[in-house]
């Protein structure tokens, strides 16, 4: 299918590329125009200069996909968007925005004639290139229409239709509440070996717990990974930040009156981090560099 992407950061140019090479035609818009010249260059991808040339390249049902930060930009697309849609046109938003704006922006659109889809995407840089997980809010009908789209950029299994616009996100951010406690949960297991007194070689624990252990898994192939590119952190600083999802998680169990110690320990943890290094902090930053390439400050 052909396909508008909006945003080449990590995420959105490893996806343009995930799609072109599924066979999808791919025309890639950018804020700052570097972007679109090397993928234009590099990937022979063609590239949209201003919005108005994105979306009158596009033919039929346009297709356009926003992989931008969440925030108020994405309102401000929106609403350059609108004038250059039409009725029955489809705007994906495959950032981590929040599901309240989701919801809000889906109504927006809805008075206008466009369909509004959030996917809830995961599985980082790595997958957004080779097969992402995505968490999908839209109308059984317009889910119906870009499936064979998910099902080419997605792992096998990889994509659910999770219910209405704005559920997608709602999904993703629980996830993202989840990924909190558990990195919390490897973090503060590595700190206290690392206190312990024995002198344990950190990768290769990570490495046994990944054969077979009931704590194998994805991050903590990533932990044996951190590890193996610096076995005693001693250049990360323990500064965890944070872009929202696990706060909006925090919110909503206070809102629905779920109690949810972990996560909210896990991301006042990541507040108190901005404040003090830890090992356990320096993991959890080595972390979030490996799969989402988010910086790590250097000790
Ligand atoms: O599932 C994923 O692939 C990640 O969760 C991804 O979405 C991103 O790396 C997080 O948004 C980081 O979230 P924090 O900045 O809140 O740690």
């Amino acid at each position: 299918m052909k396909i508008g992407l909006i945003g080449l950061g990590k995420m959105g140019y490893n996806l343009a590329l995930n799609l072109r090479d599924r066979g999808h035609e791919v025309i890639a818009y950018n804020r700052s125009t570097d972007k679109i010249k090397k993928i234009e260059e590099e990937e022979g991808i063609k590239g949209a200069f201003s919005l108005e040339t994105l979306t009158g390249s596009l033919e039929g049902r346009k297709i356009l996909w926003m992989m931008i930060p969440a925030g108020p930009m994405i309102d401000i697309l929106i609403e350059s968007l609108i004038p250059l849609l039409k009725q029955g046109d489809i705007l994906i938003d495959g950032g981590n925005s929040n599901y309240l704006d989701t919801l809000r922006r889906a109504e927006r659109l809805k008075m206008e004639g466009i369909d509004y889809v959030d996917v809830g995407t995961s599985g980082g840089v790595e997958g957004a290139r080779n097969g992402a997980c995505m968490m999908i809010g839209a109308t059984e009908e317009v889910f119906d229409y870009l499936k064979p789209i998910f099902q080419d950029v997605c792992l096998e299994k990889g994509y659910a239709h999770v219910g209405k616009p704005g559920t997608g996100h709602y999904v993703k951010m629980i996830h993202n509440g989840i990924e909190y406690g558990m990195m919390q949960a490897i973090g503060e297991g590595f700190e206290i070996l690392e206190k312990s007194g024995f002198d344990f070689d950190y990768k290769q624990i990570a490495q046994v717990w990944n054969h077979g252990s009931v704590i194998r898994g994805w991050l903590m192939e990533l932990t044996q990974k951190v590890f193996e590119e610096d076995p005693s952190l001693k250049s990360i600083k323990g500064v965890i930040h944070s872009s929202g999802e696990g706060l909006w998680t925090v919110e909503e169990a206070l809102r629905l009156k779920v109690p949810a110690p972990v996560i909210t320990d896990s991301l006042f943890v990541r507040y108190r981090s901005e404040q003090q290094d830890t090992f356990s902090g320096k993991l959890i930053a080595g972390l979030r560099y490996q799969f989402g390439g988010h910086s790590v400050e250097k000790a």
